[in-house]
């Protein structure tokens, strides 16, 4: 599965998003250590506060369909949206990526344009919080 791949798969997950209220679809492809493609979108509520995206669906689908610990094991996420620039993830998606995800875990981001922007999960979030800073010693 290779780059390309990858955003193919997260363009074919957009197109199966819930955004009625947006109307701003995104699709995620994640690449497990099993070699396992799981495919995430974003899914809205007329709670607007409830909306989930695309990145963490993938996220929570990965940890909540599959045990092993190699499908738990990422080792790269794809995100597709109709934007002029490459689509940023929002804040709550970095954090998350942050606590499952290697620090240099490639990120691809794109659009429909064909444009894409290789970055990591630390570039996305510099100086993270996460559980080391739970640690009093
Ligand atoms: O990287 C992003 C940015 C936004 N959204 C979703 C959240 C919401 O459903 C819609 C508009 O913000 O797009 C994602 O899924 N991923
Ligand atoms: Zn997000």
């Amino acid at each position: 599965m290779n780059k390309e791949e990858l955003i193919e798969q997260a363009k074919q997950a957009r197109l199966r998003a819930y955004a009625p209220y947006s109307k701003f679809q995104v699709g995620a492809a994640l690449l497990t250590a099993s070699g396992r493609v799981i495919q995430g979108f974003n899914i809205e509520n007329a709670a607007y506060s409830m909306c989930n995206c695309a990145e963490r669906t993938a996220i929570f689908s990965a940890l909540s369909q599959y045990t092993s610990s190699e499908d738990h094991a990422f080792v790269a996420v794809a995100v597709v949206a109709d934007t002029d620039r490459p689509v940023p993830p929002c804040g709550a998606c970095r954090q998350v990526l942050a606590e499952f995800c290697d620090p240099q875990m490639p990120v691809y981001l794109s659009n429909l344009k064909g444009m894409i922007e290789e970055t990591s999960v630390s570039q996305l979030i510099p100086g993270a919080f996460t559980k080391h800073d739970l640690d009093k010693q």
